[in-house]
């Protein structure tokens, strides 16, 4: 398994920056100004989607100056391989009542879709007021769930990704680009 911090630099080191920190801050700050025209007056409950929506949704909540309340879901897919099977395994559900709610997901990254779409069946089940979605990335392929992010900050190649929330067998999630792996 790779997993030496040699093993891991060459991985870092080969890897190709797709999105550098200044276009992400660019396509966080679009997302903010499209998502506080929609929201900035309805108290939304904004659910973290954790783990990787950790970095994107500090980023993105900074940049909304409108009363929110932040909360996290934690489900997962693809645990800590680099190819997922598609039921979702939830490992928590938000502490604070839905009901009502105008709801905010944030997540890293829209791949095939799976995890938005169950995420957004379950919230559709809570008696929430309404729910949007949004991500950072969007990876470019054709094997989609029949769902799109209402927000999304860029979109990139079909490869495999790491960094700002992402991670590669556990670690990178904390770079402030996203790289590709090599030949990915
Ligand atoms: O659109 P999809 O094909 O469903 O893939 C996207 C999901 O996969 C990753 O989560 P993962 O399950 O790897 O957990 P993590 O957030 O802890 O990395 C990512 O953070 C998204 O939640
Ligand atoms: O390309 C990816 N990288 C890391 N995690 C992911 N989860 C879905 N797609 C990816």
């Amino acid at each position: 398994m790779t997993n030496t911090i040699t093993d891991l630099n060459t991985i870092l080191d080969e890897a190709d920056c797709l999105v550098d920190e200044a276009e992400l801050n660019a396509a966080l700050d679009k997302m903010a100004t499209q998502i506080t025209a929609d929201l900035a007056d309805k108290l939304p409950l904004v659910l973290c989607v954790m783990n990787g929506g950790l970095v994107p949704t500090a980023a993105l909540i900074q940049r909304l100056n409108f009363p929110l309340e932040l909360d996290y879901i934690h489900a997962t897919r693809y645990g800590m391989e680099t190819e997922g099977s598609v039921s979702l395994n939830w490992l928590c559900y938000p502490q604070t009542s839905l009901k009502d709610r105008h709801i905010l997901v944030v997540d890293d990254i829209f791949d095939q879709g799976h995890t938005l779409q169950a995420i957004n069946k379950w919230l559709e089940e809570q008696e929430t007021t309404s729910v949007y979605t949004a991500t950072v990335i969007n990876k470019l392929h054709d094997r989609k769930t029949d769902m799109t992010p209402d927000y999304i900050g860029t979109d990139v190649a079909d490869r495999f990704l790491f960094g700002y929330g992402m991670d590669y067998k556990g670690f990178f999630r904390n770079l402030k680009g996203i790289y590709a792996i090599k030949n990915s």
